[in-house]
C-alpha cells in the first residue's frame, strides 16, 4: 500500500534529499520544473508509475517511443537516487524519487504543495512499444477521455491534469498540423483566437524550425497559476489537446467551474483540485510490496 512518509523509518532524509537536488537542478536549469513534472505524468502512464521510462536498455527503451518525444530530467533523478543511495541503500525506488522530485518542482514554480504518497516499486519491464498509446496532442476529446478513464482519471482530472501545461513550453514540432494542416479542411484550427492565430505563426512559421519552443500557457509559462484555464477558454490555448478541453460539454464545465462567482464559496480551488489529481495520477498500476525491485541505479534493472 502507498502511504504518506513510507520511508519515515528507514530512509527519513529521503524527500529532504531530493527536494534539495531539484532546487540545485532548478538554479543552473530555468526548464527543469516542467521538465520533471511531465516526467511523472509520462511515467505513470506507461506501465504505471514505476519508473519504467527511466531505463536505458538500448533502442528498444521505452523512452525511445514516439509518444514521450522531448521528456527529460533523467540525470536529475538519477543523481538524487545516487544521493539516497548513500544513506539508505537498496530501500528507495526509482519511481517514488519521479514522483517526490514532481511535487519538488510544481512548489519551485508556485504551485500548490501536497504529502506524495510513497511505497512504489521500480518495475521489471522497458519497451517502447508500451508506449504506443499515450495521450496525443491530436487526440479528440474523446480519445483524451479514454486514455485517461483507462488510468482511473476521470475528466474532471483530464482538464486539472492538463492544466499543468500552466508551466512549460511545447515546441513547435507539435504545432504544425494545429497551425497549417488542421483537419479535415487544412488550414488553421478556427478555434484558435483571431489575436492570437498571429502571434503563433510568427513563432512557428510553415516550414520553419519546429524545435523552436514557446511557452504552453501564453504570458504565464513559468508560474503555476489557473491562467492556462483563462487561456482555454478565450481561445489562447496553445496545444490542440487543450483547445480540445472546451470543444466537450463536459470538460468545458469543468474548466468554467474555476471561474464561476459561486466557486470561492463552493470551496473549488484550482490549486487544491490540481494536487489532488496529481495523487491520484501517483496511484497508477503502482507496484507495492514485494512486486517490482528496487533499482540500485534508475536506468538499469
Ligand atoms: C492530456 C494529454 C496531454 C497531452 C496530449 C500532452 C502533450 C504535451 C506536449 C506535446 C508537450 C510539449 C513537449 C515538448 O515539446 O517538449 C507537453 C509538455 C508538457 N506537459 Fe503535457 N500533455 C498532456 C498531459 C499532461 C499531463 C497530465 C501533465 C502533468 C500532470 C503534463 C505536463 C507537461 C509539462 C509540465 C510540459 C512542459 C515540459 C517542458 O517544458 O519541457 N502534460 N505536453
Ligand atoms: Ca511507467
Ligand atoms: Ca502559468
Amino acid at each position: 500500500q502507498l502511504q504518506v512518509g513510507f520511508y519515515g523509518q528507514t530512509c527519513p532524509n529521503v524527500e529532504s534529499i531530493v527536494s534539495g537536488t531539484v532546487r540545485e537542478a532548478a538554479a543552473s536549469n530555468q526548464n527543469i520544473a516542467p521538465v520533471l513534472l511531465r516526467l511523472h505524468f509520462h511515467d505513470c502512464f506507461v506501465q504505471g508509475c514505476d519508473g519504467s521510462i527511466l531505463i536505458e536498455n538500448g533502442e528498444k527503451a521505452e523512452r525511445h517511443a514516439f509518444g514521450h518525444q522531448g521528456v527529460g530530467g533523467f540525470e536529475v533523478i538519477e543523481k538524487a537516487k545516487a544521493e539516497v543511495e548513500a544513506v539508505c541503500p537498496g530501500l528507495v525506488s526509482c519511481a517514488d524519487i519521479v514522483a517526490l522530485a514532481a511535487r519538488d518542482a510544481i512548489l519551485l514554480a508556485n504551485g500548490p504543495s501536497y504529502d506524495v504518497e510513497t511505497g512504489r516499486r521500480d518495475g521489471m519491464v522497458s519497451n517502447l512499444s508500451l508506449a504506443e498509446n499515450m495521450p496525443d496532442v491530436e487526440d479528440s476529446i474523446q480519445q483524451l477521455k479514454a486514455k485517461f478513464l483507462e488510468k482511473g482519471l476521470s475528466e474532471k482530472d483530464l482538464v486539472l491534469l492538463s492544466a499543468a501545461h500552466t508551466i512549460g513550453t511545447t515546441a513547435c514540432f507539435f504545432m504544425t498540423k494545429r497551425l497549417y494542416n488542421f483537419s479535415p479542411n487544412g488550414g488553421s484550427d478556427p478555434s484558435i483566437n483571431p489575436n492570437f492565430l498571429p502571434e503563433l505563426k510568427a513563432t512557428c512559421p510553415e516550414n520553419g524550425n519546429v524545435n523552436v519552443r514557446l511557452a504552453m500557457d501564453r504570458g504565464s509559462g513559468e508560474a503555476f497559476d489557473s491562467q492556462i484555464l483563462q487561456n482555454i477558454r478565450s481561445g489562447f490555448a496553445v496545444l490542440q489537446s487543450d483547445a480540445n478541453l472546451y470543444r466537450d460539454e463536459t470538460t468545458k464545465r469543468v474548466v468554467d467551474s474555476y471561474f464561476g462567482i459561486l466557486s470561492p464559496f463552493l470551496g473549488t480551488s484550482f490549486e487544491a483540485d490540481f494536487a489532488n489529481a496529481m495523487v491520484k495520477m501517483g496511484r497508477i498500476g503502482v507496484l507495492t510490496g514485494s512486486q517490482g525491485t528496487i533499482r540500485r541505479v534508475c536506468a538499469s534493472f
